[in-house]
């Protein structure tokens, strides 16, 4: 076993997996930390160790921006969050020192045993609720949360859910990583407002709650599937469909998790009352009390009245901030096919993020990114993103059309009207953005493959929407980019139909004889041969030339000869010189 000590006081042992942000490795205690450290530890003692990516550990904002947040990480402690013991840095290395828990994470787990009932679900999630409230309450946003974050330990036979990677989504989302316009997520959890760019709060933590308990109970996230930026675009157009496996009451607290608006969601800790009171009111043995309480469960999710502000995005109250329509660039890296358990992404904004070069210290100055003439396309940006974490890019082609970048309508030439056309219809959204329809549950499966006409070039359509119609169409819970529902198109007068061609006339005798034509073409041409030759022989001095035993040459020389003499008679008068009489 190699060993290698990160500072003077552990040594790594073994690695126990690799996140987009570092490696995170068994390790011991060499000797007791010092004060600095929130868990002092005893030498001997095992600790895991995130040490983080050099490309995070050599960014200067991002050392700084660690060392300025040790006090919170280091203070987080709560039954349901791994403890954070001591941070270390040391020439470039990054390592945050956790404690170890010895259970697969919860991401492993549902792949390995499938999803869980309702009931365990629910008391699940109540657990992450919790965590989530005491770090809310502390100020504290995680904003990555996923399956993957939740440890289980095990207590007193039981499982035990504990929340890791706290502060880590902060940190890798320094201004040295944004300043390519990019944000640090994990696409199936990531919360529509993080996705365009606009003021963050803690109630991105409850929607990834929300997406996370809709996957421990039907095994996959409501928004999995296509490229990442097509997750995203589903995040910001689509309401999940409530799998029939769904208890109402469960269901209730899945849809107010996941609206849209994040001023509906419930606060961290309403959600875990009220996921209590679904379990009590589910389970077998609930009294008719309980089963009451979980069918009004509606009344107990109330938003929490003051959300903690993420840093470093913009504020909810700069002016225009929540107007600014920011739609996502799609095809992710333009197209491997996204697993949803996917490690947490870079990905592109539109517009130069907070802490790009010009930023200023003030949250309020930085304005909502914008895409300037100048920047990068974001799929320039995206693309070199992934190169740069060295994963596989594919480029596709995107219709101009379903390019969301493009707010313009673009102009399309005057297509004539076609005969035989169907009536001006509307694609439904999923098909305007070149996604997959919503399936029955049960078809849909992670790392599933749009379907090969996804980013087929559109014909044109009948009526040009502009591209902020590429929103929803209206639906009851919707608030962001709602779109009025187009109007139905009054019925276009059908040009004349052309009459039917009759079909094509055949001999009275069936039998196609192969060649035959070819072959009555050759004969004609025969007989005129024939005609043509006996008409030259009896019309033509030919004969008397052959029988004079002419050559040809000379023959058309006499011929000519005897031309020129008619036409010189001819000239010279009409009348022939006689011959004078005989005397
Ligand atoms: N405190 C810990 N004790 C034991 N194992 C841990 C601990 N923290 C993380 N792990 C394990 O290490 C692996 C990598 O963790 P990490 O957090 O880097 O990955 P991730 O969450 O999948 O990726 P990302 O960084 O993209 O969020 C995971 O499989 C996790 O189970």
């Amino acid at each position: 076993m190699t060993v290698r000590p990160v500072g003077s006081k552990y040594l790594l042992e073994q690695p126990l997996g690799r996140g987009a942000t570092g490696t995170v490795w068994r390790a011991r205690q060499r000797e007791t930390a010092g004060a600095e450290a929130a868990v002092p530890g005893q030498p001997g003692e095992t600790v895991a160790i995130k040490v983080l990516k050099e490309e995070l550990a050599n960014d200067a904002d991002i050392v700084m921006r660690f060392l300025r947040e040790r006090s919170v990480l280091l203070r987080l402690t709560h039954p349901n969050i791994v403890r954070t013991r001591d941070l270390v840095v040391e020439g470039d290395l990054l390592a945050l020192v956790m404690d170890l828990v010895d259970g697969p994470d919860l991401h492993r787990y549902l792949r390995e045993n499938g999803p869980l009932t309702p009931v365990a679900a629910a008391l699940l999630t109540a657990q992450i609720a919790d965590a989530l409230a005491a770090s809310h309450a502390d100020g504290v946003v995680h904003r990555d949360l996923k399956p993957a974050n939740v440890l289980l330990a095990e207590r007193d036979g039981r499982m035990h859910p504990m929340l890791t990677d706290f502060g880590i989504a902060r940190l890798a989302d320094s201004p040295g990583l944004t300043r390519t316009h990019e944000f640090v997520g994990t696409p199936a959890y990531v919360a529509p407002e993080s996705a365009e760019g606009r003021p963050q709060t803690s109630a991105v933590d409850v929607y990834g709650a929300g997406i996370m308990l809709y996957e421990l109970v039907t095994g996959r996230p409501p928004f999995g599937g296509g490229t990442a930026l097509e997750v995203l675009h589903r995040h910001l157009s689509e309401e999940p469909r409530r799998p029939s496996t769904v208890p109402a009451p469960l269901w209730t607290v899945i849809e107010r998790c996941l609206s849209k608006d994040p001023g509906r969601r419930p606060g961290a800790e309403n959600l875990a009352r009220a996921l209590r009171t679904v379990a009590a009111g589910i389970g077998v043995h609930a009294t008719v009390a309980e089963i009451e309480a979980a069918e009004g469960v509606g009344a107990l999710l109330a938003p929490d009245p003051s959300p903690a502000p993420v840093p470093d995005t913009p504020a909810p109250d700069v002016p225009g901030a929540s107007d600014a329509t920011q739609v996502l660039p799609s095809t992710g890296r333009a197209a491997p096919s996204y697993d949803p358990s996917a490690a947490t992404s870079v990905l592109p904004q539109t517009g130069p993020g907070p802490g790009g070069p010009g930023d200023t210290a003030d949250p309020t100055a930085v304005m909502p990114p914008v895409p300037g003439p100048e920047d990068p396309h974001p799929w320039q940006t995206q693309l070199r993103a992934a190169r740069d974490r060295n994963e596989q890019t594919q480029v596709q082609y995107l219709d101009p059309a379903d390019d969301p970048l493009r707010r313009r309508p673009p102009r399309r030439p005057q297509q004539p009207p076609r005969p035989q056309q169907q009536p001006p219809q509307y694609r439904p959204q999923h098909q305007q953005y070149g996604q997959q329809p919503p399936q029955q549950h049960g078809q849909q499966q992670y790392g599933q493959q749009p379907p090969p006409q996804q980013y087929a070039p559109q014909p044109p359509q009948p009526q040009q929407q502009p591209r902020r119609q590429h929103a929803p169409a209206p639906q009851p819970r919707q608030q962001y980019a709602p779109q009025p529902q187009a109007p139905q198109q009054p019925q276009q007068p059908q040009p004349p139909q052309p009459a039917p061609r009759a079909p094509r006339q055949r001999g009275a005798n069936p039998m196609r004889i192969p060649g035959l034509g070819c072959l009555k073409g050759c004969l004609f041409t025969i007989v005129l041969f024939v005609v043509a030759g006996w008409l030259i022989w009896e019309l033509t001095p030919l004969q008397d030339w052959i029988a004079q035993g002419k050559g040809y040459w000379q023959a058309i020389g006499d011929a000519i000869s005897s031309v020129s003499d008619w036409i010189s008679q001819l000239g010279s008068g009409t009348e022939t010189p006689t011959a004078p009489p005989q005397q």
